[in-house]
């Protein structure tokens, strides 16, 4: 029984390592479908080690796992995959989950057993975007997905706070950020209400975005709930990346005290009701009026940070929130 797996293998990168070992693991002998040189030059945007090199680094790879292995050339994207009777099964990445697919149909058609389709979940970098041969070729990651250049995080804001959170934020998970602030954006009201929040959250990150990686926008609104009768402050944040997918994320809410509803009702901001009532300017760009009403036991920066954080959560498992593509 022979497993299958094929690829340029330009870099030899965690992803590719991920591939390898799946086929490896799958308990068949392995038969790795190279791309020639050829391939690569006609094929691929990058350059990268020659057919040898990369051969002998797929070889040093797969000879700590004590199992059977060839590595064949390969200059089609199926090789003989749809003809051929030894193999079993065959390991695929969500990107070339479908070619798999269609291999299987032409090899139903030729009377031939379907291929188990052995799939590797995508292996991402530091930045929560899949490593990639040409990723690494243009100097954004290094063959571990750690970032190379600076990441490129908009955010539209008129407050710092907002801006210190997201890059420590993004510092601590990619490592290498750059942030910039974005002023241009329509506020909508200035203290939105339930849904309202949500679609000001998503222009503000629309209007981030830009031509950099990532656009945030994270807004805090006031969400009345039917059951208690009571007005929450609930932190919602959309991020949308360069490809145009976006996610979003809440942070827990507390309940807003009766007389500032009233004057939000008024059409008043929290940060302004709360000035009218204590005398004390712009809280919402320190510790938030969270702060003050809960003895700084909780503070603004850590909403801010959890409906960040929880915004990129569908980001950290691709799949499983039904993400197939990355490409434009
Ligand atoms: O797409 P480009 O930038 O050309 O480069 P690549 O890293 O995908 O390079 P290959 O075409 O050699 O990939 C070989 C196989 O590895 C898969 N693969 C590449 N990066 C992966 C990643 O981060 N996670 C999972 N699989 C990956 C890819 O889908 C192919 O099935
Ligand atoms: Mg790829």
């Amino acid at each position: 029984m022979i497993t299958i797996v094929g690829g340029t293998f330009a870099y030899m990168h965690r992803g590719h390592r991920a591939m390898l070992r799946a086929a490896a693991e799958s308990g068949n002998e392995v038969i790795v479908g190279l791309t020639t040189d050829r391939y690569l030059r006609e094929h691929k945007a990058y350059s990268g080690p020659n057919y040898e090199e990369r051969k002998r680094r797929i070889e040093e790879f797969l000879s700590t796992f004590g199992i059977r292995f060839t590595v064949q050339p390969l200059d089609t994207q199926t090789g003989n995959s749809e003809t051929s009777e030894q193999y079993s099964a065959i390991v695929v990445s969500p990107e070339t989950q479908e070619r798999a697919m269609a291999i299987n149909k032409n090899r139903e058609r030729a009377g031939l057993r379907p291929l188990r389709i052995i799939k590797v979940p995508y292996i991402l970098a530091s930045d929560l975007f899949p490593i990639s041969s040409t990723r690494i070729y243009m100097g954004e990651i290094d063959t571990e997905g750690r970032r190379v250049s600076p990441l490129r995080v908009g955010i539209s804001t008129g407050n710092a706070l907002k801006e210190q959170v997201t890059k420590a934020f993004f510092e601590r998970m990619a490592g290498n950020v750059q942030v910039f602030r974005n002023t241009e954006y329509s506020t909508g009201s200035q203290q939105p209400m339930g849904e309202d929040t949500v679609a000001f959250a998503r222009d503000r990150a629309f209007a981030a975005l830009r031509s950099l990686d990532y656009g945030i926008g994270i807004e805090s609104g006031c969400f009345w709930s039917p059951l208690t009768g009571k007005v929450f402050d609930v932190h919602v944040c959309a991020v949308v990346d360069r490809y145009g997918y976006i996610t979003y994320g809440m942070s827990s809410g507390f309940e807003v005290p009766e007389p500032i509803v009233e004057r939000i009702k008024r059409g008043q901001t929290t940060s302004q009701a709360y000035f009218e009532l204590t005398g004390e300017e712009n809280i919402g760009n320190s510790e938030g009026i969270v702060g003050r009403l809960s003895r700084s036991s909780v503070t603004r920066a850590s909403l801010i940070e959890e409906s960040l954080r929880n915004a990129l959560i569908p980001r950290m498992d691709p799949e499983f929130y039904g993400r197939r593509r990355f490409a434009t």
